[in-house]
């Protein structure tokens, strides 16, 4: 995963009308608008020249409002001709004095983006740069960041546990992944909520279907909708055919939605309606069309205290949780670590690996630790030892939180207490125990046990660390796929 999220970028604008009382208020009311700069004309041949001038440039606008009725030979489509031919990255908006709907037809046909009637409304000439923005961001964001239905794996199914609560749970799950309803799973971090939706998915009539799972707090906030929604024909870069949202991605399968609790209100709404109609809009287009998609949802947050404090809608957990699910913390059921290690080994080494693997003192340890980040850092900790161990895994060869614990949540604190340096001088030295440390391994454990002080609650943690929040979400996404790519 790259770690690059376009945000919204400045729009470079050219605008094209007869009328002066129109090019004065482009001049002022644009820049503002569009966040960017413009550039203003007054027929068709000079609009041509602009764009040609822009090309050559090798900076060719983003954005393009164009007039119908020009004097001077070259009319509305003229211009919108040549720009599909010169700068085809180019949306634009027809803008029209005369408009009736064979024109408007026209215009789509031509492939702009809108059709305005004058007088312009100020909002809509709004909404029409926000859509902009947001197709030029959604055209930067590399492809390989965007969420796509996965092929789950054999060992994607597995679901150890055999204690009491893993066992009802199995139970449960046997029981609500046949029907269509929806699920919320609630858990820590790591506690295995994707491995419960994999396997609720592999368990229903949709197994044959798609899986896609989508981090809710990782998608830029601007390119939610689109995302999920996917856009109209036309609208993108070289798009001949319409960009697929992830519930068209979904369709016949099931649509995880990891960290609910970080979605952003708006979308809040649209995920209320779709759970209620099926249907879902692609951005820039009219019609609605049905999609056949499970949703499954995860959230480590309290989504009723979510909804009192005004952050949550109260009708949207009524829809998601039709069946809910409560992960027990891995310190809960420390006589599932044994077969857990036995699992995480195995995954590890591509082979069967036995419980015997680990000495008794090192299982001792590993059942006593407090494991904050659950099964992932059990994960974590067991690639770690796996790494430095010559034959049966030691106590020493665990990392240091295992058999010290307190170490790394002091790094944490003096992180977070220290605004400058000096605290570092008069602080005690922190110890990593006898094994050599990476400064990135001692970050990762850092990382972990303030999340874990946080109760898995990130947005407290990525303040208290004072990295982004999407920080984070990249750091514990590539701790992921570390451990995935073994
Ligand atoms: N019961 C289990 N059996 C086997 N592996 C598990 C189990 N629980 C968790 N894991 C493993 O632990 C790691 C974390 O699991 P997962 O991503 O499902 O947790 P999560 O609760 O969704 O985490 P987050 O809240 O951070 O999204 C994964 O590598 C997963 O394979």
């Amino acid at each position: 995963m790259s770690n690059a999220t376009p945000g919204p970028a400045p729009l470079r604008v050219l605008c094209v009308d007869d009328e002066p009382g129109i090019r004065f208020v482009y001049e002022n009311e644009v820049p503002l608008i569009a966040e960017g700069s413009v550039t203003v004309v007054a027929d068709g041949v000079k609009a041509i020249a602009a764009l040609d001038a822009a090309v050559a440039e090798g900076k060719p606008y983003d954005a393009a409002l164009i007039d119908l009725r020009m004097p001077g030979g070259v009319d509305g489509w003229g211009v919108a001709d040549h720009l599909n031919n010169v700068s085809p990255n180019t949306k634009f908006v027809i803008c029209t004095g005369h408009g009736d709907l064979p024109e408007a037809k026209r215009a789509m046909e031509y492939g702009a983006l809108r059709f305005l009637e004058k007088p312009l409304q100020m909002p809509e000439l709004g909404e029409a740069f926000a859509h902009i923005r947001e197709l030029k961001a959604l055209e930067q964001w590399p492809e390989e960041d965007r969420p796509k239905p996965v092929k789950l794996k054999t060992d994607d199914r597995d679901f150890i546990g055999s204690t009491p609560a893993m066992l009802a749970l199995k139970k449960k799950i046997a029981k609500f992944a046949p029907t269509d309803a929806s699920v919320l799973i609630l858990g820590e971090t790591g506690t295995g909520k994707e491995v419960v939706a994999k396997a609720i998915h592999a368990s229903s009539k949709r197994a044959g279907g798609p899986f896609v799972a989508v981090n809710c707090g990782a998608l830029p906030e601007h390119l939610v909708e689109s995302e999920f929604f996917g856009h109209r024909k036309g609208a993108f870069t070289g798009a001949d055919q319409p960009r697929k949202g992830l519930f068209e991605a979904a369709d016949g399968g099931t649509l995880f939605l990891d960290e609910l609790g970080e979605l952003p209100k708006p979308m809040q709404v649209k995920l209320l309606r779709f759970l209620e109609s099926s249907e879902i809009r692609r951005v820039g287009e009219n019609e609605t069309f049905t999609v056949d998609v499970r949703i499954v949802c995860a959230t480590n947050k309290d989504l009723d205290e979510m909804a009192r404090d005004g952050e949550f809608r109260e009708d949207l957990i009524y829809r998601v949780n039709t069946f809910e699910l409560d992960l027990p913390p891995l310190r809960e059921r420390a006589e599932d670590i044994p077969a857990l290690c036995s699992f995480l080994l195995s995954r590890l080494a591509g082979k069967r690996v036995g419980e015997e693997a680990i000495s008794p003192r090192a299982m001792d340890l590993l059942q006593s630790h407090e494991w904050s980040g659950n099964v992932r850092e059990l994960a974590n900790a067991l690639e770690h030892a796996s790494i430095l161990a010559e034959g049966q895994i030691q106590p020493e060869d665990l990392p240091t939180p295992v058999t010290r614990r307190s170490v790394a949540g002091n790094v944490g604190l003096k992180l977070a207490n220290t605004g400058d340096f000096e605290g570092y001088a008069n602080a005690p030295a922190p110890t990593y125990g006898d094994v050599p440390k990476t400064l990135r391994e001692i970050e990762q454990e850092v990382i972990l046990h303030t999340l874990d002080r946080h109760d898995g609650d990130k947005p407290a943690t990525a303040k208290e660390l004072g990295i982004a929040l999407k920080t984070l979400y990249n750091k514990l996404n590539a701790y992921e796929a570390k451990r995935a790519a073994g």
